[in-house]
């Protein structure tokens, strides 16, 4: 248990499930990168980062698509550029990602609480531990789960349920924290809290608007 919670968010809280992409890191940069040059080696135009920004959260496949989409490439080219996009992004998951401002000291202060933490992202899990590796985040996690984890993802609640039932802790005891409208879908489904910081990717909209229990500017807000 938490020796001590110095947010209302965190009361009654054991364990707290992040987001990844736009929560924690900004991966933009490594990920437009990749689409680029999936879309160069199609000979397809370049689509770039703010493009990219707007359409992460449902998937690499997802973002593929939408990047396909946005250059007029015919619907059959989907799984030839998925497959580029994983080459690239595998080469390269992070070159220029980085940590939010705020995330080491929440995930730091959390851990020195005893607070169990884990991560549910949409992304491929193939590329959750290279990256988390890389910026030295891997121990916080007790587990993390890809989009391609289970048969389902957020904004589904399976992923959270299963993160939940694994460690032991009811889903009142959890808190989802993320920066979309489908980390707050499945927080609110999986009966946990949530809590949301508005400087991520939901798609061009504000995250406020899907209704989460908290939002906060910064992480470190939290501890
Ligand atoms: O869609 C993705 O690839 C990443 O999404 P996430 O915000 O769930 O980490
Ligand atoms: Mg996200």
């Amino acid at each position: 248990m938490p020796s001590s919670a110095t947010h209302p968010a965190l009361e009654g809280i054991r364990l707290v499930v992040f987001d990844l992409d736009g929560t924690l890191i900004d991966s933009v940069p490594d990920l437009a990168a990749a689409v680029d040059g999936a879309l160069r080696d199609m000979m397809l135009p370049e689509v770039g980062e703010a493009a990219v920004r707007d359409w992460v959260g449902n998937g690499s496949r997802k973002l593929v698509e939408r990047a396909l989409q946005a250059v007029g490439a015919r619907g059959g080219e989907l799984d030839a550029a998925h497959d580029l996009f994983l080459h690239h992004y595998r080469l390269a998951p992070c070159r220029a990602t980085q940590v939010y401002p705020g995330v080491r000291d929440a995930l730091e202060a959390l851990a020195a609480r005893g607070m169990r933490m884990g991560l549910v992202t949409n992304k491929p899990t193939a590329f959750i531990a290279p990256i988390l590796e890389c910026l030295d985040l891997a121990h916080y996690f007790s587990l993390t789960l890809g989009g391609d984890a289970l048969s389902t993802r957020k904004p589904d609640p399976a992923p959270l349920l299963h993160l939940a039932a694994h460690l032991d802790v009811a889903p009142s005891a959890c808190l989802m924290v993320g920066d979309s409208r489908h980390d707050v879908e499945a927080g609110r489904r999986a009966g946990f809290r949530t809590l949301a910081v508005p400087y991520g990717y939901n798609h061009g909209e504000p995250v406020a608007a899907s209704g989460p229990d908290v939002v906060v500017e910064s992480l470190r807000e939290l501890v």
